[in-house]
Order: structure tokens, then sequence, then C-alpha cells
């Protein structure tokens, strides 16, 4: 499956080339992801692009020299159930230009990724997928969701009472430059305990901060706040925006949440307190702040928080090493469960025999025994982070029961006490 895979390798799909990009094409390669996201209008993000480059990551199709196609791939670290990390393959900037699509040059660019990728050793690949239909054929599954809420602050009345306080605990708005500092390392202990959270690299930290800029994507410089504890330790950050709304000599303004992670219960109830409480604002908009976040039942009346409109599918994720994925993550109870998977790509085909021991530690193995459910890849993705239920696929037709009753059964191992969620699109 690719040991061999070379980097440098030139393929030719239907007369058009697809190889690596080089570190002087990337203007080339900037236009041309411009193009195929509709963006024609959009000054060159060459610069930024350059940030972003590595031998053998960014790849483009040509036609007779001109870049149509591109696809770009990184290694980051995804956090899974327990809050061990897997080396993922982040895919991103896949676009074909309109001239060209439907003759094959996503699945070939997809294909020699995802090879190289297994042989470097990520465990899987993640992506964040603009239409739902297009990368469940290459083995992805949607595997977390975006999930907000709108709060009208009239009717939530503020926090319950009871919710907890941090005694000595501060709140202080910092600079873009102190969020730059204090951010990082914050984010790297809070993403180890949320399933699903991937790790923020440096540029991700200069870009939403300012400090470099991505044409079309215009930074407008959030409120960002820390929270600290009684010992002066930073233990969460909120980043939000808030518009000028006024109905006549009324303030009418909505503070928008773009950012806001917490170390501990606590300190996320002091950051919503602090969220609730800025004057003038009247609507509250958490844009994404995960499924099981309990903030409604935080407030005096939690139908004062409705859906946010645009929640769906977010991360989709790919396995792409069945036994270093399955044996990375921990289970909810013990026993043992036997998966026949289908993967036209090859990478997790196979029967797999997933053991729990009384610890929540698993052992996957490949198996000859007989299989109790059978599923195709891009359902192992979505099962993956527990951000989906076995009996609910099995109801909805996407994975088998092969003895009565082992949805429910296997459900009960995979399950996991905190749904997946990733709040960073990439
Ligand atoms: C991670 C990200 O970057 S998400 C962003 C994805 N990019 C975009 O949405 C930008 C606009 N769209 C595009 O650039 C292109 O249409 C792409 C990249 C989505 C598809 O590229 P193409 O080269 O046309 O795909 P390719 O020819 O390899 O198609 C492979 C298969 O996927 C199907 N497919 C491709 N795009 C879509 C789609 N948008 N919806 C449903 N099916 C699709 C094709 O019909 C084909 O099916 P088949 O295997 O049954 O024959």
């Amino acid at each position: 499956m690719g040991n061999s895979f070379d980097g440098d390798a030139v393929e030719t799909v239907n007369g058009i080339q697809i190889r690596a990009v080089a570190e002087d094409e990337v203007a080339a390669w900037d236009r041309a992801l411009a193009l195929g996201f509709l963006r024609s209008h959009v000054e060159s993000a060459a610069e930024y692009r350059r940030l972003q480059w590595e031998p053998g990551r960014m790849l483009g199709a040509f036609d007779e020299g001109r870049c149509i196609a591109t696809f770009r791939s990184f290694d980051v670290e995804l956090t899974v159930p327990g809050g061990a990390t897997v080396q993922a393959d982040a895919v991103t900037g896949v676009t074909v230009s309109a001239t060209h699509r439907r003759r094959g040059l996503l699945s070939a660019m997809m294909r020699r990724d995802l090879t190289a990728a297994r042989a470097r050793g990520s465990a899987v690949a993640v992506l964040i997928a603009a239409e739902y239909n297009i990368y469940g054929r290459y083995g992805f599954g949607p595997a977390t969701r975006g999930h907000g809420w709108d709060v009208d602050l009239q009717r939530s009345r503020g926090l319950r009472d009871g919710v907890p306080t941090v005694p000595g605990g501060r709140i202080d708005f910092v600079t873009m430059e102190e969020a730059r500092k204090i951010g990082p390392e914050l984010h790297d202990r809070w993403r180890l305990t949320q399933p699903g959270a991937l790790a923020r690299d440096d540029v991700w930290w200069k870009r939403n901060t300012g400090e470099v800029n991505v044409p079309g994507f215009e930074f407008k410089e959030p409120f960002v706040a820390v929270h600290r504890d009684a010992q002066g330790a930073a233990t969460g950050l909120v980043a939000y925006r808030v518009d000028d709304t006024w109905d006549g000599s009324y303030p009418n303004c909505t503070l928008t949440v773009v950012d806001f992670f917490a170390l501990d219960r606590a300190t996320a109830a002091e950051l919503w307190r602090f969220v609730f409480s800025v004057d003038w604002v009247r609507k509250v908009v958490a844009e994404n702040i995960g499924p099981d976040d309990p903030l409604p039942l935080l407030l005096q009346d939690p139908r004062a928080a409705t859906p946010y409109e645009d929640n769906a599918d977010f991360t989709w994720l790919r396995v792409l090493d069945v036994e270093a994925a399955f044996n990375a993550r921990t289970y909810g109870a013990p026993g043992r469960v036997v998966l026949d998977v289908e993967d036209r790509l090859g990478f997790a085909a196979g029967r797999w025999a997933i053991e729990v021991a009384a610890d929540g530690t698993g052992r996957c193995t490949p198996t000859e025994d007989a299989a109790d459910l059978a599923l195709g890849a891009s359902e192992l993705g979505t099962l993956y982070l527990g951000g989906e239920t076995l009996p609910r696929l099995a109801a909805a037709g996407l994975v088998t029961e092969l003895r009565p009753g082992a949805a429910a059964a296997a459900d009960l191992l995979l399950r996991t006490p905190l749904l997946a969620w990733n709040p960073d699109n990439f």
C-alpha cells in the first residue's frame, strides 16, 4: 500500500499532469485555488501560501503548463477519545477548474495524497467538506458536527444561581500580541481534553490575531479576554466581535463568540457570565461551541437558547491505519466486536477485532473470526471519534448487523463520554 511512494512522481491523467508544486510555483497555484473557489476578484495570497508550502504537500494539475487544479495537505495532531493524539493528514485547498471538472483529477490527487499519508504514518485523514456528497467515495465520513446557539439575553435572564464560580479568579482583555503568547499553550492543554480537536500551528495564531493577512478574508480584530485562576494561571479564553446596532435610541447589539475554550467547567461558567454581562448586548451568538456543551442548561431560561442556523457536519474523517487508529482511543465498556470493512481504496479493508479491557483500553487486530457488523470505510470514519451511534447508522441502512443486537452491543464499546468536536476550519 504505497510504502514506495515517490513524492516527486509526475502522473498523467487524461493528458493532464499531476505533480507536487515547487515553491516558485506557489503564486500560480494560489491563482488556480482562487478561481476554483469562485473568487476571481481576490488579490494574490501567494505570500500567505508560501508560509503553508511544504515539499510534496501542495499538489497541482497542469494543462499545457497552466495550473488548473489544487490540493494541499499537512500533518496535524488530532485528539481521540481518551485524550491521546494521532497523526492526521489534513486535506485542504481542493479545487478543480470549471474547465476541467469531472475528468478524475480530484480522484487522482486524493489517491496520491492518501497513499503518501499512510506511508508517512498518518492514522487518519481529515478535511472540512464544501459539499456533503464529494468525499464519501474516498472513505471519508462525517465525524464531528458544528453546534452553536443564539441566546436572547432578555429571555435568558443570565446564568442560573448555583452555576460554579472561580473564587479569586479574574478576566482581562488582552492585546493580539498577548493572545499570540498566551493562546497557544492554553489551547495545547485544552485540545487534549476534547476528542476531535486539532492542534493549531503558528500560522493559525498569526492569521487569527491579524499578524498575517489573507487577501479575501479581511481580519477584523476581535475582543479577546483571558480568564486566570486565583494563582494567576490562565485557564480559559474567549474571543468575540460585537456589531453596532441601535434600535432608535436603544442599544441592540449582537455579540458573536468566535473562539471559546476553558480548561475546567468553572472557568467556562465564568467566561459565559462575562459574555452575558457586556453592556449594550441583547443577543449572544455562539456560532460553534460543540454538541455537548451545556450552555443552555446554565441559563435561568434554557429556551432562550435556540440552535444556531448553520449547525451541520464539520470534520470528515478517513481511517488510513485501522490498528493504529483504534489502538490509540479508549472505549466505553469492556467487550469485543468484529467489524467487516469494505474500502474501495484498500486502506481499511478487512475484518478487524476490537477487544476492550476492563480499564477501557482497546486492542485492534486483523481477524478471521465471523463479523458482527459490516460497514464501509466512510462509516468507520464516522464512528471513530464517537460522533455518531451504531444503532442510528444501522437504522439508516449504513451499517449491516450480521448478528441480531450487534449494533447496540458494539455501541456500548464505542461510546464516548464527550462527543467529538472540532472548532477549527482549515
Ligand atoms: C477539503 C476541501 O478543500 S473542500 C472544497 C472542495 N472544492 C470545491 O467545492 C470547489 C468547487 N468544486 C471543484 O473544484 C470540483 O468540482 C471538485 C474538486 C469538488 C471535484 O473535482 P473533479 O475533478 O471534478 O472530481 P472527479 O472528476 O475526480 O470526480 C470524482 C467523482 O466525484 C464526483 N463528484 C465530484 N464533485 C462532486 C460534487 N461536488 N458533488 C457530488 N459528486 C461529485 C464525480 O461525479 C465523480 O464520481 P464518480 O467517481 O462516480 O465518477
